[in-house]
């Protein structure tokens, strides 16, 4: 296997000093990122393009007009970084060197040889942060995986994720050694509660967290996964439904949802097909045995709605996902 080349690290840029050599759209596609971490920026350039101007003019930049030259490197205000982003190679390949000599950390937007560090691809879901890179063996690649991960990695994950880091105090407390604290955390973000969170009820997600640091190795309890498939067609599934249904691992579904989204299960869950005469005893009894199953079912998520009542008046637990935007369904 080829060895890894370059150490993906998250570097705290808060109020450090980052260097930006040259003002065009590259830099400014830079600068977005180092704005979004809260460095404190200063361009190097004879000419900022509009975009530039625009946030200088609104004191988010400062900027020194000029050309480079290495003594600016030098004014006691040391950078964290410095992004040489000019359209002349001879500057950036000078701006390299005078880096090199002053051991800055360098990048030259598309010069990876004259790089110390390379850009990610990067999915913001703040605070989770994920990077993509190819080590720049195709970018393009990098932008295409990062695709999949925000397709597969929704905006409530960083919701979750706040929620998480709000409760770790309460956690530490009541759960001294590390292990026990790594279990909670493995099965409370597993189970139907953090889905609670991605829906974006963190309220009640907060509630149920708290129930299970108070009451900890109870074991989990059976779910109902109830799951439209919508048109049949794999491309109108909602990511939630999608995520659902990679929840369980046993799969019921009727004989008219197509296999292509019966596919859609994850590898190693059991799927059975229903007869229409079953009218959901078997799910409800492998609910029942502790398990979480999914029930797929065509149409718009009403010929869910009796099974739905029976399982909440039994008082198990329910999650609901209509495969077609906009016919979402709320958890019971
Ligand atoms: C990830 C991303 C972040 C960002 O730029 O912020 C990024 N490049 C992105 C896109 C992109 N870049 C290029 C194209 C046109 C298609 C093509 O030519 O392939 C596209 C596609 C597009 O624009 O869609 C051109 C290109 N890029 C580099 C070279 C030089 C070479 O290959 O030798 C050339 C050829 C120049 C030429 O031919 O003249 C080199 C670098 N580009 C890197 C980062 C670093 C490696 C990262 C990695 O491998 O993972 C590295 C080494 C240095 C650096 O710049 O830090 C961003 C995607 C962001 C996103 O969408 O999420
Ligand atoms: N725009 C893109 O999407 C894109 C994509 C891939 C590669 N590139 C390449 O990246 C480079 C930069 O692209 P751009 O669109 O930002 O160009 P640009 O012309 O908009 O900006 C170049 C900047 O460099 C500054 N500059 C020039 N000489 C300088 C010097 N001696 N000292 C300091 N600053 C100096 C200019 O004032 C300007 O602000 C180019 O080489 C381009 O070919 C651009």
């Amino acid at each position: 296997m080829r060895p890894m080349q370059y150490l993906p690290v998250f570097f705290d840029l808060r109020d450090r000093p980052v260097t930006v050599i040259g003002g065009g759209a590259v830099a400014m596609r830079k600068i977005r990122l180092l704005l979004a971490c809260q460095a404190r920026i200063r361009v190097l350039a004879p000419l900022l393009c509009a975009d530039l101007a625009q946030r200088h003019h609104d004191g988010l930049i400062d900027f020194r007009p000029g050309e480079f030259s290495p003594a600016l490197l030098d004014d006691g205000d040391t950078p964290a970084l410095v992004i040489a982003a000019t359209d002349d190679e001879d500057v950036n390949a000078a701006v390299a060197a005078a880096c090199r000599a002053r051991r800055l950390p360098i990048n030259v937007v598309d010069s990876p040889s004259l790089c110390d560090f390379i850009f990610p691809a990067i999915i913001d879901r703040s605070p989770l942060v994920m990077a993509v890179s190819s080590g720049g063996a195709a970018p393009v690649l990098a932008r295409l995986v990062r695709s999949r991960i925000e397709a597969a990695v929704p905006a409530a994950f960083g919701q979750l994720a706040e929620l998480a880091e709000t409760l770790r105090p309460q956690v530490k407390a009541a759960l001294p050694d590390v292990d026990s604290r790594r279990h909670f955390w493995e099965s409370t973000l597993e189970s139907a509660d953090a889905e609670l969170a991605l829906q974006g009820d963190i309220d009640q997600a907060r509630q149920a967290f708290l129930a299970r640091l108070a009451a900890p190795g109870t074991p989990e309890k059976g779910e109902a996964l109830l799951i439209a498939a919508g048109s049949g067609d794999p491309d109108d599934m909602t990511f939630r439904a999608l995520r659902l249904l990679q929840r369980a691992e046993l799969v019921f579904h009727d004989a008219d949802v197509p296999a292509a989204i019966v596919d859609l299960a994850r590898r190693d869950a059991d799927r059975v097909a229903l007869a229409a005469a079953d009218e959901g005893a078997q799910v409800l009894a492998a609910v029942r045995a502790g398990r979480r199953v999914a029930w797929l079912r065509a149409g718009d998520g009403t010929r869910h709605d009796d099974m739905a009542d029976r399982l909440a008046r039994e008082g198990l637990r329910t999650l609901r996902a209509a495969g077609v935007a906009g016919h979402a369904r709320a958890g019971l």
